[in-house]
């Protein structure tokens, strides 16, 4: 669980400089850097871009699909104007895990490949100079840890990965290096969480400091830089007159600066962007300022050609476009937070983020797709070590993305096994441990996948809403056989709606693989025509039941997988191409979103 998560900037107390561009890489085949002392130099090294995938760069298979250690190495230069402060690298992501090393000195490891992590230099750094940053990584999946796979061994001895999930493995340094700089005493920590009064808000915030000593006060700026609040002390209220509120598609931010003082000296200083809203679970409703709001949205990837998982400030942009033009207001980060980028983004637009942790693959049947076994995944005996990696990327997700006003709930699962008792411990424990860990208290959840259903899920009393993925017309009773498929959804919805479950529930993932430019008529499975008849008949099905508060079809843009037989060069139910260009389906539901209003 890290302390330091708070997003890096420069002022005229901190230093930030992003370390992007060519590193030194070299696979690790044998495992044998480490004894061959590549912590002092990586021999005969190529040039790979950071952030990045490694992956696709290659024209090998071997390269692409290489499993195991792998190493980068870049020279930094630390400016001696630095001195008396500390001296951090921080990592955006580096997937899955990475030991850090720096001028041949070990400084920490790191679990994990979707959240960022601080490694103090302090100690090892030499000033005016250039220090050998070298990272030792990882990119094995197994099933004690997040996402959850497999990792063989063919009989060539080369690794492979068996993922129990979909996408691609991507791996690398897929986020941003920085080489930040902070006072000795600086702000670790803060926390802002907003109530509503009659036409005035409370903010109630806590400010954690690395030293006790010093003083600490707090400004809130209007959008148009006028200080419209101040208090002081570590924690205390900022009562703002006339609030301008953030909403949904209709977003306003304030600037909220700490300052840490002493004798009249300034030790530390930082600022971010908050909105003012609250978010609630009223009954089947979900209130943003005590307002209901429907979620018309999508699932998604950080997933693009060439460079992989990396982020993308284009892709995000593009990305941000589309979900606009097509009505949008909501997305969850399936299945894995993303980058603190991609918060921002909607912070400032007003979208809605269901905020998910790579807990996913914790389902043996979605193994057996990929031939695994077929066994309930939570009589396992890997969970008491799953179970401690996923509270700690729980805790690290909320403690990284709480001041977001644009996270609107926790994910803390996707489509795990629930069909069996075996998983109801797991969960007890799960949702028992994180239930304090968010100031703001927002509501947490997992999606349900198809088989866990109303009937045969032993965990429907956990979640705060409900998120169903579901694929009648694709992955069962498809094709012509569709209309079953139909009443087969609304026969379980009507034990939903007959039960006393008073929830909102809102579809998470639904959809048909599509092969954009394939016509067919009268439609067949593929084709752009099936695309929109499936979408048709859940849109007739939500539009059937008042608890349904949220649509987000499986995928916003098609994305790389596996390989397999079921597989066409990646998932294909995009509503949008890989390179981002819209099926006919995109012009479909734009038009229904268009008529839908956020507070519908
Ligand atoms: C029936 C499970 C559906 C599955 N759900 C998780 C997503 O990550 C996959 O992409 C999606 C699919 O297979 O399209």
């Amino acid at each position: 669980m890290e302390q330091e998560l708070l997003y890096p900037l420069t002022n005229k107390c901190r230093f930030d400089q992003k370390l992007d561009g060519l590193w030194d890489f070299k696979f690790d085949r044998e495992s044998q850097g480490l004894a061959d002392n590549w912590t002092a130099k990586l021999p005969d090294p190529i040039k790979m871009p950071v952030p990045a995938s490694f992956n696709d760069f290659f024209t090998d298979k071997d390269s692409r699909e290489y499993t195991g250690d792998f190493w980068y190495a870049k020279r930094v230069f630390v400016p001696g104007s630095l001195r008396g402060k500390l001296i951090g690298l921080r990592f955006g992501a580096a997937t899955h895990r990475a030991t850090v090393y720096v001028n041949g000195q070990e400084i920490r490891s790191h679990e994990g490949g979707f959240l960022p992590f601080l490694a103090d230099i302090t100690s090892a750094v030499k000033f005016d100079e250039d220090n050998l940053v070298v990272l030792k990584m990882n990119n094995e999946l197994h099933r004690d840890a997040l996402p959850a796979g497999d990792t063989a061994v063919l009989k060539n001895g080369k690794k492979m990965v068996k993922p129990f999930f979909d996408f691609y493995n991507y791996s690398g340094l897929n986020r941003s290096v920085h080489l930040v700089a902070m006072p000795e005493n600086h702000v670790v920590d803060y926390t802002a969480v907003s109530s509503l009064g009659d036409d005035v808000a409370t903010v109630h915030y806590t400010v954690t400091t690395s030293q006790s000593a010093g003083s600490v006060s707090v400004t809130l700026r209007d959008e148009n830089d006028q200080i419209v609040a101040t208090s002081n002390g570590r924690s205390g209220d900022l009562v703002v007159q006339h609030p301008q509120l953030w909403n949904v598609r209709d977003a306003h931010l304030y600037t909220l600066t700490i300052q840490v003082t002493a004798n009249d000296q300034l030790l530390d200083e930082y600022s971010d962007e908050i909105g003012i809203r609250t978010i609630t679970i009223a009954g089947h409703q979900i209130e943003v300022n005590g307002q209901p709001v429907y979620l018309k949205g999508f699932g998604r990837h950080e997933d693009s050609i060439y460079a992989g998982r990396a982020f993308d400030l284009n892709v995000e942009k593009r990305d941000f476009e589309l979900m606009k033009w097509m009505g949008a207001n909501s997305f969850r980060t399936s299945h894995y937070p993303y980058d603190e980028e991609v918060y921002r983004f909607a912070d400032r637009e007003g979208f809605l983020i269901i905020d998910e942790v790579p807990a996913v693959g914790f389902k043996m049947a979605a193994a057996s797709f990929l031939g695994g076994l077929d066994q309930s995944f939570f009589a396992g005996d890997w969970t008491e070590e799953l179970y401690k990696k996923h509270l700690d990327q729980v805790t690290d997700m909320i403690h990284r993305d709480k001041n977001h006003p644009s996270v609107l709930a926790w994910s803390l699962f996707n489509e795990p096994d629930t069909s069996s008792k075996s998983a109801v411990p797991y969960f007890e424990k799960m949702f028992a441990a994180t239930k304090a860990l968010d100031p703001d208290q927002r509501p947490r959840t997992f999606t349900l996948n198809e088989d866990d259903t109303f009937d045969t899920s032993y965990c429907k009393q956990f979640p705060d809403f409900y998120l169903l993925n579901r694929y009648p017309g694709w992955y069962h009773k498809w094709g012509y056989e569709i209309s079953d498929g139909e009443a087969g959804l609304r026969e379980e919805l009507d034990k939903w709606a007959a039960s006393d479950i008073d929830k909102p529930v809102v579809f998470s993932e639904y959809g048909a693989d599509t092969q954009p430019g394939l016509h067919k008529l009268p439609s067949v499975m593929w084709s752009e025509e099936y695309q929109i008849e499936l979408l048709q008949m859940f849109n007739r099905v939500f539009d059937s039941y008042d608890f349904i508060r949220g649509e987000q079809p499986w995928n916003l843009a098609d994305f790389q997988t596996v390989e397999g037989n079921m597989r066409v060069n990646g998932n294909k139910k995009g509503l949008f191409t890989r390179d981002r260009q819209p099926k006919e389906a995109a012009f479909y539901l734009r038009q229904r979103w268009l008529d839908i209003d956020n507070n519908f």
